[in-house]
């Protein structure tokens, strides 16, 4: 059963196509990641599937209907777009506070998940005077909250380092593996996208399109210490070889 339809997506800048012929299929409840050589089109593919960006071809389905006539997506941008006036607690309760949740539900609500991310003694700060990685994880649990069936995350982790970057994927994997959301994620980091996703879409340069599609061998549920499985390795193997051999084309 397909949930989210792309179908023959095309998009060109001033004459010159950077995707050609997009198409995917994905499941409610899948996690899937696209990966591909900086500059291929992959943040374009998520903002046209965000509706922010308009498509030359193609359309983008959410249970068989358009989705830009629907309120299915959360989006995690590249740039983090935090209100600057509003403190790290202030800015992640702001989903919540537009769907009406009462005041105190709502700051119960952040101040819990900033204290499973160990940002609680963070909380009262405003963006100007937090590290990136830091503003990186609120606008991530900002975008969480958004509780929406579809989630969009253009390099969500990236800014972090290992070690956190641990600590984050353990408690995606636990509240995803709970839940039945949607997660679209682009990223630079193979060893995230097959810890996390079910299946990893590989995208070639420009004119970019789906040059392969690997489905994860790890079983659910997830868990860090994969990384370090023989499953682990013969993915990203094959992810290394169809990457090195598009780049080199
Ligand atoms: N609004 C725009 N106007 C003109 N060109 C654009 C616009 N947005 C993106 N591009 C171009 O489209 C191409 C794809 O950009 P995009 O940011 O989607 O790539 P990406 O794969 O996400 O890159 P990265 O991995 O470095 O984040 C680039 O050549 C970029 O310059």
């Amino acid at each position: 059963m397909k949930q989210l339809d792309i179908q023959g997506i095309s998009k060109s800048f001033h004459q010159k196509v950077v995707l050609a012929n997009i198409n995917a299929s994905i499941r409610p409840g899948e996690f899937v990641s696209f990966v591909g050589p900086s500059g291929c089109g992959k943040s374009t593919l998520l903002n046209i599937i965000a509706n922010i960006e308009s498509a030359n071809d193609g359309e983008v389905l959410f249970g068989g209907k358009n989705i830009a006539d629907q309120d299915v997506i959360s989006f995690m941008p590249q740039q983090d777009l935090l209100l600057p006036w509003r403190t790290a607690l202030q800015n992640i309760v702001l989903p919540l506070e537009l769907n009406g949740v009462g005041k105190k539900e709502r700051y119960k609500t952040g101040a819990e998940v900033l204290r499973q991310f160990g940002l609680d003694e963070y909380m009262h700060h405003y963006p100007s005077s937090l590290s990136g990685g830091m503003r990186q994880r609120i606008s991530f649990l900002r975008t969480y909250l958004c509780n929406k069936p579809l989630m969009l995350l253009d390099e969500p982790f990236g800014k972090l380092d290992a070690f956190t970057k641990m600590e984050v994927h353990r408690w995606l994997l636990n509240s995803w593996e709970k839940g039945n959301q949607t997660i679209i994620m682009v990223t630079h980091d193979l060893d995230e996208a097959i810890l996390l996703s079910d299946r990893v879409f590989v995208m070639s340069k420009q004119p970019s399109t789906i040059v392969h599609e690997l489905s994860v061998n790890l079983p659910r549920p997830r868990k860090l210490n994969m990384l370090a499985s023989s499953e682990m390795k013969m993915d990203k193997e094959e992810l290394l070889r169809i990457l090195s051999s598009y780049l080199t084309k």
